[in-house]
């Protein structure tokens, strides 16, 4: 229990009145000091005395599915009672509540303190949050839900010819009194991007979706929407201008900055989370590669080994002895590297592999790489201060 001392201080000294919270076994000591302090006590609000940590999941929609699959892969699989309940839990995380939400509630709700982490993508985490200080990120880049915010505008009339936000800003068109019509569900971040881009002559209008349907319609001239492959851009006559786009989006991990410091438990379970997601998505993008090499020693075979350039592994080659038994003698005539391999060049350094001699090559899907220290950590504990 807390309380707190309001010192009704003299205006003619200190101008203002202070409120300090302190322990409730000081209030007696307090109490007698002065006519100027007065006690009362403090009422911490639900968000406050709640103990168990809450994340917020996206409850619908594209996010939905992948987060869930990248918590599996983590071996963070939610466990969900059945799918109308919107409470789950995780058994490898005690103390975790998981709530299912709307990405735009989810936001909101962080910065209400009713949640203390929550997985949305970046652009909803940008037009709800709208740089509130209270909300930090802890992950970037949770490799899916890859799009962009951009601004569209018709291939044909009058933006026939239009393909730059330069352009599209000289057009003569807008006025006051007709000005460019934007339709978007992002009008916090849609308006920011013309303040900052100069254009004056504009009117935000709003829409929950099919947005690419308004300047067919006649409803708006451009809309402002997220986009991936450019299909319903595409298919709605519609094109992408340069200098258009507002920002790049995927999913992000979040929290509320004032639970990170103040909620116990908090800290560790983003800890857990944050070294299960970095461990997996390190590892996503690499693979195994075990060969074995001819050599009189392993000096020699690591010479050859770094020689080629795909082949230096994440920190260098593992080499150790293959122990063969000729003759009733135990011998060491080959050696066994392995390193890990980005999937993308995985051929490539196959084919270096034999070029130096290396036979029997074994590939396999790396699951983690922990590295020693997570360096989001790092980065989290000197944001807060820690
Ligand atoms: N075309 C897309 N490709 C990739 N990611 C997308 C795409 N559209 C949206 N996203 C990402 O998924 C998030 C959720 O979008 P989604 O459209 O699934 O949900 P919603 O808009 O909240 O729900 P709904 O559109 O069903 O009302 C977006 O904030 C964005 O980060
Ligand atoms: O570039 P593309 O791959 O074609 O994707 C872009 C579309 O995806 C999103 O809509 P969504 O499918 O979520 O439907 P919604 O409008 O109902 O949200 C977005 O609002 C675009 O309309
Ligand atoms: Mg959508």
């Amino acid at each position: 229990m807390v309380a707190v001392l309001e010192l009704h201080a003299s205006p003619r000294l200190y101008g203002s009145s202070f409120s300090l919270v302190l322990p409730r076994r000081f209030r007696s000591s307090i109490s007698c000091c002065s006519n100027d302090v007065a006690v009362r006590p403090l009422v911490l609000t639900d968000a406050e005395q709640r103990s168990v940590v809450r994340l917020g999941l996206p409850s619908k929609g594209r996010m939905a599915e992948e987060t869930l699959d990248l918590l599996k892969a983590c071996q963070l699989t939610v466990k969900q009672v059945n799918p109308r309940q919107y409470v789950a839990f995780i058994p490898q995380l005690s103390n975790l509540e998981v709530w299912f939400q709307r990405p735009n509630d989810i936001v909101r709700k962080l910065q209400s303190g009713d949640l203390d982490l929550g997985i949305v993508g970046f652009d909803t985490y940008c037009e709800y949050g709208q740089g509130n200080e209270d909300l930090m990120i802890i992950h970037d880049e949770l490799g899916y839900g890859h799009c962009r915010l951009s601004l569209a505008i018709p291939r044909y009339g009058i933006f026939e010819n239009i393909n730059s936000l330069k352009e599209l800003t000289q057009m003569p068109h807008w006025t006051d009194e007709r000005p460019l019509r934007i339709v978007t569900g992002f009008t916090y971040l849609g308006r920011k991007f013309m303040e900052e881009k100069g254009l004056k002559h504009v009117r935000f209008l709003t829409a929950d979706g099919a947005l690419e349907a308004s300047p067919a319609m006649g409803i708006a001239d451009a809309i402002v929407d997220l986009v991936s492959s450019g299909t319903t851009l595409r298919e709605n006559n519609l094109k992408e201008i340069e200098g258009g786009v507002l920002l790049q989006s995927q999913g992000v991990l979040i929290a509320n900055k004032k639970s990170l410091i103040q909620r116990k438990g908090l800290l560790n379970i983003t800890h857990e989370i944050l070294e299960r997601l970095e461990a997996h998505l390190r590892a996503a993008g690499q693979f195994t590669v075990i060969a074995n090499m001819r050599g009189n020693n392993a000096q020699e075979v690591a010479d050859r080994v770094l020689s080629q350039p795909s082949l230096s592994g994440l920190q260098g080659p593992t080499i150790s002895p293959v122990y063969c038994k000729r003759n009733g003698k135990v011998t060491v005539d080959y050696y066994a590297i392995v390193i890990c391999v980005p999937q993308k060049a995985l051929y490539k350094s196959v084919q270096q592999l034999r070029s130096i001699s290396g036979s029997g090559v074994l590939v396999s899907n790396l699951t983690y790489i922990f590295e020693e220290e997570t360096p989001r950590w790092r980065k989290l504990l000197s944001e807060l201060g820690l």
